[in-house]
């Protein structure tokens, strides 16, 4: 494979499950070592289109090249090159941390003196040498999460792709997962990461933001916010839901979401704060309207017209 060639290539991706088009005419291209995060509203079908591009599920339509595979067609192939991580726990629970990984080697051919090397650098640089006689069953959120990761790049594989792994732990555990992400970028790994989380997506070299089984952004988070249509502004009041009545339907606002006493507003005019300056004055409604700096929840929002959760944001 030349150096240059994406590492994942898909073009006009469908996939329709009956009347359902739960991927629509995708087309994606993730370059060697970047990690491209996946950020999409649930059921936008992030999950279908990782198990598209793994192999794992047959496409409706549409070309697809991973590593210089074709696929479906050399699927197989692909396999032993790449890594996949979901949020379930996939390992056994009845297996210690470190059976789990010597079960994982043998399956793939790695045996005696390699392979316990192998595992014995996995358990220390994942954390979990003090863990290896623990059955998996009773690990917690954040050690399951990195021993399934130790397990995925067992075999050393050139392209990752992690479908919301840090959905079920707490958000230290989440920052030292997304360390180890950036280890294996930093060695060359290309990562396809998806996730509900905005911080994540924040910390992603490129991201992809898909709504209905579309691909509706894609660019460096950097890239996105510049980008935006409009301006993000900060309003602060003593009654931000009146304010927010207010501003409801009116032309040019794309949403309002309160935070604590304040209301972030994105507005698509690119003056906007007089207008709704004047707008709250006519109403004799008392507020202070500044712009603010966008962040990837104004990008989000504003392609996708749905609210961010609160679950989405960073605790
Ligand atoms: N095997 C299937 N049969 C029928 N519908 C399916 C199947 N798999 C997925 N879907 C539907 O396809 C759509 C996309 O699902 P997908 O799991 O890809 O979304 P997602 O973006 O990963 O969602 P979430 O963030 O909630 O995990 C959903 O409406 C889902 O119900």
């Amino acid at each position: 494979m030349n150096n240059q060639a994406p590492v994942i290539r898909a073009r006009g991706l469908s996939k329709r499950f009956g009347e359902l088009t739960a991927v629509d005419g995708l087309d994606l291209t993730v370059n060697k070592a970047e990690v491209f995060g996946f950020l999409g509203p649930n059921g936008c079908g992030k999950s279908t289109t990782i198990r598209m591009l793994c192999g794992l599920l047959l496409p409706s339509s549409g070309e697809i090249e991973v590593l210089g595979y074709q696929i479906p067609r050399d699927a197989e192939e692909l396999k032993r090159r790449i890594g996949y991580m979901t949020q379930k726990f996939s390992l056994y629970e009845d297996l210690t941390v470190a059976e789990n990984l010597e079960f994982l080697a043998a399956i793939q051919g790695l045996r005696g003196k390699p392979a316990r090397t192998r595992i014995n650098e996995l358990l220390e640089r994942y954390w979990l040498g003090d863990r290896r006689k623990q059955m998996a069953g009773t690990l917690s959120g954040g050690q399951r999460q990195r021993l399934a990761l130790a397990g995925a790049v067992l075999h050393k594989p050139d392209l990752l792709l992690l479908d919301e792994p840090t959905s079920a732990v707490d958000p230290q555990s989440r920052r030292e997962f997304w360390e180890s992400l950036f280890e294996l970028a930093d060695a060359g790994t290309t990562l396809l990461v998806s996730t509900h989380y905005m911080d994540e997506a924040e910390r992603c070299t490129r991201l992809g933001i898909l709504d209905a089984g579309r691909l509706v952004a894609d660019g460096s988070p950097a890239e996105l916010m510049s980008a935006l249509p409009g301006r993000p502004l900060l309003i602060e009041c003593s009654q931000p839901r009146q304010v927010q009545r207010a501003l409801q339907n009116q032309p040019d606002i794309i949403s309002t979401a309160q935070i604590g006493a304040t209301l972030r507003v994105l507005s698509a005019a690119t003056d906007a704060a007089n207008p709704i300056r004047q707008r709250l004055s006519d109403l004799g409604i008392e507020a202070r309207v500044s712009e603010t700096e966008a962040n990837l929840e104004d990008v989000f929002v504003s392609v996708t017209h749905k609210p961010v959760t609160a679950a989405q944001v960073s605790p």
